[in-house]
């Protein structure tokens, strides 16, 4: 593989997570994308992305494949650009799709499968992903070229993806409803609204920042800033009476299981899809 400035990428399905990736990726070397609907998009074009209208088109002129349409149709499009994307690496975005399904829909591609989440947008996202089977030389160094790009990344078990799924790649929607509920209460009380929002998001960027940092566990910091008979411990007193840390584990868990039975809906929708293209070939 040559290195990543060099890669010519083709991104199948520029929405919200293959365009982020496309943006993300145009500054340093040629980035094609395509949607379902073939409509001018000043946004991706403005950052130097060349939409086609054609899938098997953009993977057959490039050297990395980017897949990010939604999990049902990642076996469709595989199964349509299977061909255009032989002796490839391709990095599946599509939660809850296996490297077994993505192997089996293109056995000539070499894939990994990622997880990433909207803070990509702006190269702050966390990245988790897994390689699969017979990657060749220059291979993991242009994906990880590529995560780099949307902001930190790690290489991970496949089996820990569909958790990290419901946890990174959902995270940012679990931390705007807290942001949002924190915003509510100031605005109760009377802050105006810019200044909630300014308050709240730098909180949360800061309190992640010191984690991170610190290497502190989460309930020791907070300890720090829970003077006894103080401001902190009326808040963490309502907090801990609405359950807050039981909803949010439930969260987690109640997403992890979904992407676990959208694992298994996409064996069956795997195999239907194989079965229904040997019929035709028949
Ligand atoms: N949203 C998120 O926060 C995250 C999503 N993901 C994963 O990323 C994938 C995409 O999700 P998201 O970006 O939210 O979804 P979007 O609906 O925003 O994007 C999907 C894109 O795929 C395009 N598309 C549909 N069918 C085809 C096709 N046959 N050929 C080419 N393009 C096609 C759509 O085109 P059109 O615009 O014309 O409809 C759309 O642009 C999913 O698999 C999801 O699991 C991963 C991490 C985070
Ligand atoms: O909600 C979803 O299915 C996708 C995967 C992670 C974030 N959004």
């Amino acid at each position: 593989m040559k290195g990543r400035n060099e890669l010519k990428v083709a991104v199948l399905g520029a929405g919200t997570i293959g365009g982020a990736v496309a943006e993300a990726l145009a500054p340093h070397g040629p980035v094609v994308a395509t949607r379902k609907r073939a409509e001018p998009n000043p946004r991706l074009e403005a950052a130097g992305v060349r939409l086609l209208g054609d899938n098997g088109e953009a993977a057959g002129w490039a050297d990395l494949v980017v897949l990010a349409v939604k999990p049902r149709q990642v076996v469709p499009v595989l199964l349509e650009v299977g061909h255009a994307c032989a002796g490839k690496p391709v990095v599946s975005f599509a939660a809850a799709i296996s490297l077994e399904i993505l192997q089996r829909s293109a056995p000539q591609a070499r894939f990994f499968r990622a997880m990433t989440n909207t803070a990509a947008r702006i190269g702050q996202a966390f990245t988790v992903f897994a390689p699969g089977r017979g990657m060749e030389e220059g291979d993991l160094r242009a994906a990880e070229g590529l995560f780099a790009r949307l902001g930190d990344w790690q290489q991970v078990e496949e089996t820990h993806l569909d958790v990290l799924t419901a946890m990174a790649g959902s995270g940012p929607a679990y931390i705007y409803t807290v942001l949002e509920a924190l915003i509510l209460g100031a605005l109760r009380v009377g802050l105006p609204r810019d200044l909630a929002l300014q308050a709240a998001a730098h909180t949360a960027i800061g309190a992640a920042h010191l984690l991170l940092e610190s290497g502190e566990h989460p309930a020791e910091l907070r300890d720090q800033v829970t003077t006894p008979g103080g401001v902190t411990i009326e808040g963490i007193y309502e907090l801990e009476e609405g359950r807050v840390r039981t909803a949010f584990m439930k969260a987690v868990c109640a997403a992890s299981a979904k992407a676990t039975e959208l694992a298994e809906a996409a064996c069956l929708q795997a195999e239907e899809c194989r079965v229904r293209s040997l019929q035709r070939v028949g």
